[in-house]
């Protein structure tokens, strides 16, 4: 807009006085055509008073056809800006579930729908037919199986399930209901790239033993009136990583686990796209004090 105004100014059929015409030229206009035009009418400015009219009558007509040339050739400049401005890479997300995944139907469909600037090229869980490992086989997405153990001797070791990863070369990995802890090899092999949703408030009724309709049930019978999902950032243990995005949903003096379950989960859904949306887009900051925050995609100057 402003290259635009400038340009707007200086076409005007006012001639700009020298100093201003000088500075909108050098700094607006990169041709050496809008210069040498502005080079001759300084220069016809100094002859006798006819020549100078006449002159000027047509260094002002070819100044305007300069500057229209000019204004076609900035804006044709930035036109190639933005076809060329440079897209940000589409990310590769692995997901973690353990049950129906929900979570990770939501994500899928927002990255399908082109809401989520990624793809799910992999999911992981440790129950290789709960709901979460049909739907993805539905939709041709691989399935891995995490952790070895001796009901499931065919799942992979941490090593292995690291190498896999990186064979998929996947950039960010969303936990989803998944059950198990996060081996500390895998943590460190994606620092910073590893996140959870909890139906909690963290760190209120987090850690071990706190999964599922637990948390729910934990909750109500605090007595809190408010609870609500988190996303975080996964450390070695549980739920204690850095907390990124949280939704507030009321708890209703008859809520049954189940009840609050619900409402919950419909704010996970809605809050999980909106991160991985912005995880996919680059747009986690870090603020000075090491708590990371999301940069909103309207206005970028702010964070929440
Ligand atoms: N290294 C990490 N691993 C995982 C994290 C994490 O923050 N760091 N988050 C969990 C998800 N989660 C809460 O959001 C969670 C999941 C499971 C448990 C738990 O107590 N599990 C039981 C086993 C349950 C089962 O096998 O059915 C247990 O460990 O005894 C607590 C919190 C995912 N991994
Ligand atoms: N502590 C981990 C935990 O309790 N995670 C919770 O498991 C549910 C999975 O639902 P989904 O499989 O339908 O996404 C979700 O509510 C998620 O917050």
């Amino acid at each position: 807009m402003e290259t635009q105004s400038l340009f707007s100014g200086f076409c005007s059929n006012s001639v700009i006085p020298s100093s201003k015409t000088s500075r909108n030229l050098l700094c607006s206009s990169p041709s050496s055509q809008s210069y040498s035009s502005y080079f001759l009418q300084s220069k016809y400015r100094v002859s006798f008073r006819r020549q100078c009219f006449l002159a000027s009558q047509r260094l002002r007509a070819v100044s305007r056809l300069e500057c229209k040339k000019s204004v076609e050739k900035v804006s044709d400049v930035i036109s190639g800006m933005e076809d060329s401005k440079p897209s940000v890479k589409r990310k590769r997300l692995a997901v973690f579930v353990s049950g129906g995944g929900s979570n990770f139907r939501s994500i899928h469909q927002a990255c399908v729908e082109g809401a989520v600037n990624g793809d799910v090229v992999v999911l992981v869980t440790n129950k290789h037919a709960c709901g979460g490992a049909l739907y993805a086989g539905d939709k041709g997405i691989p399935v891995v199986l995490f952790p070895k153990t001796k009901d499931e001797p065919d799942a992979l070791s941490s090593d292995d399930l690291v190498n896999v990863l990186r064979r998929f070369e996947v950039d960010f990995v969303l936990l989803a209901g998944y059950l198990k802890l996060i081996p500390v090899e895998l943590i460190r092999a994606y620092p910073r790239s590893i996140f959870n949703i909890h139906p909690s408030l963290l760190p209120a009724f987090g850690g071990k033993g706190y999964y599922g309709l637990k948390v729910h049930k934990a909750v109500i019978a605090s007595g809190a009136r408010y609870s609500g999902p988190t996303i975080h950032f996964v450390d070695e243990h549980y739920d204690t990583g850095r907390i990124l995005a949280q939704r507030v949903v009321p708890v209703l003096a008859n809520d049954s686990p189940e009840e609050l379950a619900a409402r919950v989960l419909v704010e996970e859904h809605k809050l999980y796209v909106e991160v991985t949306a912005a995880l996919c887009e680059d747009r986690i900051v870090w603020r000075e004090d090491g708590v990371p925050l999301i940069q909103s995609k309207e206005n970028p100057e702010e964070c929440y």
